[in-house]
């Protein structure tokens, strides 16, 4: 399952590379924000006094040429991150960027700004699906939406910083400069925050080189059609392409008639702003709080869902034609946008091979750029077409046009593209929506019965604790006094119970294997564990036998899980595959504070004993927790008591499992041990 966040991870600013590559991307941005304001503003500028005609082409014209270059080279500039060394791509944009925007106020004319607009675009094509394919080589997996959420803010949060900041320069500009120069001191502003972006990105050697000149490598053309056919067969890469259309056509729709529906609610300029500002308001909400809501929830499960609420919101804004509720729907509207486009993009990162990652950032990127460009030209025209409508209800009237009908089949579009998204991108199939979400609500995630094994006609049992608690004494005197009452019974252990796994307890238990990475040893526990399973505890199960272990799933739980902090939940998926789902008919957990359970020894420490503390007593609370979750499964015994007690409370509770009463002519058909039945 494609989950993240299970923990509150640490702040992902502290990666000294994410960090630098961070602050080039917020420079970046506040670039791009700004030079939108400055270029309509010099645009208008140079064109004052050929009318107002002129001066909307000239202010349109930089918007078109902004928006042009995703459409005609998108696909190329992603096959190029992948290709080439993203550090220096973003490097050479940069300095390409930080030229260009030098040379506007310059040479000061408007082909110029058009064709310098143009090759700014063109160049901020290959920087963008660079810096994100980079991003998760920077940042270890389980923080990759906390940086995407960072990167989100620096790149939406700039706008603002950008508009301020350009009303500052033109302040200065007003008292020092010419009407028609005003936007220069913008420009080589933004100009230089470019020159910063490409020495900080210089310096960030940790970036992986991508020296794939050297080595074979497809052409260009073929590394986009590669690509492409990536995105076609890859079920999430499909769902993420089909969600991000439906959003996208969403949002261009609500974009595109927004002035138009404000005025037929009789707003002006302020409800206008009210309802932009709701919808940043929404996407922030929705970027920061939403994944942190719903933490250890599939991602994959709420890109689609996401798209699907903000589908239901804007079917409300369809219908209720009233400014002020619309201004709060619409900040749902925002939220579950915002939700989707980080839990999108991070999907990108952490599910998207390296190597064709920038192509996939890019497909989507330019895809975005597309729908948006089609929906923002088509959605006015439409409603145009479509006309107002007055609906007579009685007593009322009710005004449904052709914004309103737009807006609902915007509405459609998302809820159609988010639905088949969710369809196409569920990791959870068989998990009901609903415990899902409640699981992720409450911190407790919901985990669906292990299909249940084909029962064995054997008796499993295991014996479970802490250093020193007891669970050899007491497995052992168990097996005895089953042996006693007649049954076949085999006594095993974890780990080491097969020849391999004897080896595999070497290397665990060994101190010179200090420094094994916590889920490199999770791995050999479990790989021990499956031949155990295999060529011990099934065998025995199969003929009937009692199986008495010492140890068994729950020491990984306890100790790789909580001792060690992975996530419990992903160790018991590990070992429910590497067992193929067997569990003890009976855990016996022998409970003792570490302190006691290590007084009892004499011997040396093993590498796993001589772990601190409070990883034993991380170990023991875990212990206490998996038996506390599942009481009917588990006894749970004060094992600082004489072992004659322990060993009776152990037996009253397993003659509570056993077969009653053994057959006594079994001994004559087997002629050896009774075998046992289902109760
Ligand atoms: N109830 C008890 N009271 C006192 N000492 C005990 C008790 N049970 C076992 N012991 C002693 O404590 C020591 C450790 O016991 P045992 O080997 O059974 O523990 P364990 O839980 O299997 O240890 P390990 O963590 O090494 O697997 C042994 O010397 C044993 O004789
Ligand atoms: C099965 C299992 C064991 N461990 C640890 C627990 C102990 O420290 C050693 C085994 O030693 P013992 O004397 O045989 O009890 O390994 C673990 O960390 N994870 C496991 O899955």
């Amino acid at each position: 399952m494609t989950r993240t966040g299970t923990a509150e991870p640490p702040g992902v600013l502290s990666i000294k590379p994410f960090r630098r590559l961070w602050i080039a991307l917020s420079l970046s941005s506040l670039g791009d924000w700004l030079s939108i304001l400055a270029l309509t503003a010099l645009a208008s500028s140079i064109t004052m006094g050929s009318g107002f005609q002129a001066q909307s082409y000239a202010v349109g014209g930089v918007l078109i040429v902004k928006m042009l270059p995703a459409v005609l080279l998108g696909p190329l500039a992603g096959a190029v991150a992948d290709r080439f060394d993203r550090r220096l791509t973003m490097v050479i944009v940069d300095l390409v960027r930080f030229g260009l925007f030098v040379s506007i106020p310059l040479v000061g004319t408007l082909p110029w700004l058009f064709v310098a607009t143009f090759l700014v675009e063109c160049v901020t094509l290959f920087w963008l699906p660079a810096k994100d394919a980079t991003v998760p080589n920077l940042v270890p997996r389980e923080r990759l939406e906390r940086a995407n959420q960072l990167s989100l803010l620096s790149t939406y949060g700039s706008a603002p910083v950008a508009a301020g900041l350009f009303s500052v320069l033109a302040l200065i500009s007003n008292a020092l400069l010419a009407q028609d120069h005003r936007a220069d001191l913008a420009l080589y502003f933004n100009a230089v925050t470019f020159l910063i972006s490409a020495i900080t990105i210089y310096t960030l050697k940790e970036i992986p080189r991508h020296d794939r000149q050297h080595v074979s490598v497809p052409s260009v053309f073929r590394q986009i059609t590669e690509g492409w056919r990536f995105v076609g067969r890859t079920r999430l890469v499909r769902g993420l392409v089909i969600g991000m259309i439906g959003a996208f056509a969403a949002g261009g729709a609500v974009i595109g008639v927004a002035r138009m529906y404000v005025e037929a609610l009789r707003g002006g300029d302020a409800a206008y702003g009210a309802v932009f500002g709701a919808v940043f308001l929404g996407m922030a909400v929705g970027i920061f709080l939403g994944p942190r809501m719903l933490r250890g929830f599939s991602r994959s499960r709420l890109f689609g869902l996401s798209i699907i609420g903000a589908a239901f919101a804007l079917v409300l804004i369809a219908v209720i034609t009233n400014l002020p509720v619309v201004v709060v729907l619409t900040t749902f509207l925002g939220a579950g946008a915002g939700i989707a486009w980080v839990t999108g993009y991070t999907l990108v990162g952490s599910e998207v091979e390296d190597e064709v990652r920038g192509r996939t950032f890019a497909f989507l990127q330019s895809l975005v750029r597309i729908v948006l460009l089609v929906v923002l030209a088509v959605t006015p025209l439409a409603a145009g077409v479509i006309g107002a409508h007055e609906f007579d209800l009685g007593e009322v009237s009710y005004r449904f046009d052709g914004i309103n009908v737009v807006l609902l089949a915007a509405a459609l579009v998302a809820l159609i593209t988010g639905v088949i998204a969710y369809r196409q991108m569920d990791d959870r199939r068989g998990v009901p929506l609903s415990r899902d979400l409640m699981g992720a609500l409450t911190g407790v995630p919901y985990e669906p019965e292990p299909p249940a094994r084909p029962r064995s006609p054997g008796l499993f049992l295991a014996f479970e604790g802490g250093e020193g608690a007891g669970k050899t004494t007491q497995a052992r005197l168990a097996a005895i006094w089953l042996r006693d009452q007649g049954f076949d019974v085999v006594s095993t252990n974890e780990p080491g119970a097969t020849k391999v796994g004897m080896r595999l307890r070497a290397i665990l238990l060994d101190r010179e294997s200090a420094g094994l990475s916590a889920r490199a040893e999770t791995m050999l526990y479990a790989a021990d564990r499956a031949d155990h399973v295999a060529n011990v505890i099934r065998p025995a199960l199969e003929r009937g036998a009692i199986v008495v272990t010492d140890r068994y799933i729950d020491s990984s739980l306890a100790y790789q899980g909580y001792g060690r902090q992975l996530p419990v939940e992903e160790i018991a998926k590990v070992n429910e595959w590497a067992t193929a789902n067997l569990v003890p008919d009976l855990t016996i957990l022998l409970d003792i504070p570490p302190e006691a359970g290590f007084d009892r020894f004499a011997y040396p420490a093993d590498r796993m004993e001589s772990e601190p503390r409070d990883f034993h007593d991380r170990v023991r609370r875990g212990f206490r927790t998996l038996a506390a979750a599942e009481p009917d499964r588990y006894l749970v015994v004060d094992a600082s008591r004489s072992q004659t007690d322990i060993s009776r409370e152990i037996q009253d509770r397993i003659r509570q499992i056993l077969p009653d009463p053994v057959p006594a002519q079994s001994e004559d058909v087997t002629s050896t041990f009774p075998a046992i039945r289902d109760a």
